[in-house]
């Protein structure tokens, strides 16, 4: 899927009056299957993005255009279709305590089903086959049949990841997919979630804490800053003097290697910071 924002702008209906836009005027283009890191240090707007993408949060001005169209100019029924085309993963999935894991990964196809199908399914999962596939794809296949109220943050969190691969999306938006997974499973993760965008030519969008792992596995690279795009670059043109702008006064959120501070020039105080 196609993503654009053209001079985008995000208010959180809940945000204090006359506060600064969550978003401030992002343009960007995705092509469709293009595969996109998002970082930025803590409250820089990055979930606010995926949310704006997943049409969930609507622009206070200027555009959000997925394959061209501006999901709010569309009627109930063709916005409904058009975010069923796409998946939102949050940092924590919502899994009702009880469920089974298996019933909880093939909820990642409810869009693309019916009702009476979603329902029965509730009782006879459908599929199951390959919720097991997804799952093996994190390293989870033994747990198919187990509550997931009995499983640990990290398996919790991976079930929330299997379910992007069978949901059939052309837009996958995953909010911090490696918060409560080791090294090993994290690149695990991310392997599995980018052959599976690759194999249906999926966009796929994750927001990363962890740079040295968004450059490792992302071709492309958004930095995001007190709302604004302090730079959108090739993963191999990131270079430290830019990450060291871009985290500043958060260097403790930069996980990895990081030149001398006084080996760099003092990044400006005023936007535009990090170009
Ligand atoms: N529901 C909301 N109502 C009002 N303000 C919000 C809401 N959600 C987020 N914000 C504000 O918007 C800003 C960006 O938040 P967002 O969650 O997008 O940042 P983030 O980069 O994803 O942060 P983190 O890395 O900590 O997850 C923050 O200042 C936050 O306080």
């Amino acid at each position: 899927m196609q993503v654009t924002l053209r001079a985008a702008q995000v208010r959180h209906l809940s945000a204090a009056r006359g506060a600064a836009p969550t978003l401030a005027s992002l343009t960007l283009a995705l092509a469709p299957g293009e595969q996109v890191a998002v970082i930025g240090p803590s409250g820089a707007g990055k979930t606010t993005l995926l949310h704006a993408m997943a049409c969930a949060l609507r622009p206070s001005a200027g555009r959000v255009e997925l394959d061209g169209q501006d999901p709010w100019s569309l009627g109930a029924a063709a916005l409904r279709r058009l975010r069923g085309r796409l998946f939102l993963a949050p940092q924590v999935p919502p899994l009702p305590p009880r469920q089974r894991v298996v019933t909880a990964v093939l909820a990642g196809r409810l869009p693309h089903t019916g009702l009476l199908a979603s329902l029965r399914s509730l009782v006879y999962p459908v599929g199951i086959a390959q919720a097991q596939a997804a799952l093996a794809r994190f390293d989870l296949a033994d747990k198919l049949f187990e509550r997931v109220d009995r499983l640990s943050g990290g398996e919790r969190q991976r079930v929330g990841l299997a379910r992007a691969l069978v949901a059939e999306a052309g837009l996958l938006l995953v909010d911090e997919p490696l918060s409560a997974l080791d090294p090993a499973r994290a690149g695990l993760a991310l392997q599995s979630l980018s052959q599976a965008a690759r194999d249906r030519n999926a966009t796929l969008v994750c927001t990363m804490h962890d740079v040295p792992m968004a450059l490792r596995h992302f071709p492309r690279v958004l930095a995001l800053r007190d709302g604004a795009l302090c730079f959108d670059l090739p993963a191999a043109a990131v270079t430290p003097e830019r990450l060291m702008a871009l985290y500043d006064q958060h260097l403790d959120e930069l996980k990895g290697p990081v030149p001398e501070p006084g080996m760099l020039p003092a990044p400006p105080r005023t936007a535009p910071y990090c170009r």
